[in-house]
């Protein structure tokens, strides 16, 4: 049975709301009190299975010490002939019919920890973070705010997948504390800029691509390469100080503004897990130039929600609701036009989809659209509400495509905001 499989089941009991189940098998790294080294698992259930324990007990077939590392990449050099292999064979040894894990008590006792007991670490090494900016529905409404209401979308946006080379040394796994960036901030009414904290903090919604092969500098990649080279796809959180970016961001784009911090979740979804949920996105008008050009789905079902906590709030209230089907620009467009002028592409690349927003108000993917830069303040259910993130908000995203009976998750990213540092 191919491990995409709706009627595989495994011995690990799995609930269908679970977030793991047998279908999907994201890769992490964790560690645990007992044995503090990183190492690389999977998530199945309500436990990380220990791929280093499973590859020293011979269980899996590959270079030796590929899983007792504190990143995925040295996993990710072997290749997507390898992923699938690992993936299939990680799922034979958790289904129900086989005994070569499931009757072995001792290697299940070491190697399957409930994930209560795991810490989860950044899961792969950052070699390179590029953010895109691909949803029209999102750069229609910062156009409408930061510039021309009646012109809101720039002439080049249905034409290039843009984007802006962000920063690899500040990309945190979900969990980390997020300090409020200090930065120039001008008002429109000041005359002259200041230097302080941050007062428009926000969230942006994305998903990002974990590229999982290299491309060498000066080679154009085809669309089929492109695919072939994504690994998998995490939650990705843009932290934005909007104050900041609406001061510095001409002509040259955002920098410090998104530089202080960029949040995802522990788990990396496989893009082979994500095939059953491949979707047609949005009609491209004009049509593409040659070179940027797809055929197919080239999408993916992925229902997404934000939630905010407040330091008064005993739970997460949900703030907005949307999908990943109405990016226009798709992950493969943005790796083809990232290695289009002959950009060397590295194992351990991370590129952002850009904010997701959809077509309604409740489906903005962040604060600065869904309180309209602040004039519009989010309400929420016990009173409170935000125009931009506060000092002490817990900021919670999730994602999964919904199965016939079960769901391939992506966890969560959380981080919670700290009054700016020194
Ligand atoms: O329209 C602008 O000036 C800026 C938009 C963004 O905030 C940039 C960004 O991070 C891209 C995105 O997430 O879609
Ligand atoms: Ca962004
Ligand atoms: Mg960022």
């Amino acid at each position: 049975m191919h491990p995409n499989d709706p009627r595989l089941r495994s011995f690990i009991d799995v609930d269908p709301t679970s977030d793991f189940p047998i279908q999907n098998l994201p890769y992490g790294v964790f560690s645990t009190a007992s044995t503090p080294t990183p190492r690389v698992g999977v998530a199945i259930g309500e436990y990380v299975l220990d791929l280093a324990a499973l590859q020293a007990a011979r269980l899996i077939d590959l270079p030796d010490g590929v899983f007792a590392q504190p990143s995925i990449n040295a996993f990710m050099a072997l290749g997507p002939q390898q992923w699938s292999k690992t993936r299939a064979r990680i799922s034979e040894l958790l289904r129900h019919d086989n005994a070569e894990l499931r009757d072995n008590a001792a290697l299940r006792q070491q190697a399957l920890i409930p994930l209560r007991e795991a810490k989860l670490h950044l899961p792969l090494r950052v070699e390179g973070f590029t953010d895109f900016y691909s949803s029209k529905e999102h750069a229609t409404n910062v156009g409408t705010m930061f510039r021309d209401k009646t012109n809101p979308l720039l002439p080049n946006w249905l034409h290039i997948p843009i984007g802006y080379n962000g920063r690899a040394s500040t990309v945190v796994v979900s969990g980390a504390k997020i300090h409020r960036p200090r930065g120039q901030l001008k008002p429109p009414s000041a005359e002259l800029p200041s230097f302080g904290p941050c007062k428009r903090l926000d969230f942006e919604l994305e998903i990002g691509v974990v590229v999982g092969q290299s491309s060498a500098m000066g080679t154009m990649l085809t669309e089929a390469q492109a695919e072939q080279m994504i690994f998998g796809f995490t939650l990705l959180n843009d932290w934005s100080a909007r104050d900041i970016q609406q001061w510095e961001y001409v002509p040259l784009g955002p920098f410090q503004a998104k530089a202080f911090a960029t949040s995802i979740s522990p788990w990396i979804v496989t893009r082979e897990a994500l095939e059953p949920f491949r979707v047609h996105g949005p009609e491209q008008q004009p049509t593409p130039l040659d070179y940027l050009q797809q055929k197919g789905a080239n999408n993916y079902d992925i229902a997404l929600e934000v939630c905010l906590r407040t330091p008064a709030m005993a739970t997460p209230a949900r703030i907005s609701a949307t999908n990943f089907k109405y990016m226009y620009w798709s992950s493969v467009q943005q790796l083809v036009h990232h290695a289009s002028s002959g950009c060397a592409m590295n194992i351990g690349d991370l590129l952002g989809s850009g904010t997701v927003s959809g077509p309604e108000k409740d489906q903005l993917g962040s604060l600065l659209e869904l309180s309209w830069n602040g004039a519009e303040p989010v309400q929420l259910p016990d009173g409170e509400q935000r125009g931009f993130l506060e000092d002490g908000d817990s900021l919670l995203m999730r994602g999964w495509c919904q199965g016939d009976g079960y769901r391939i998750g992506f966890g969560e990213v959380e981080g919670t905001i700290q009054p700016a540092g020194n």
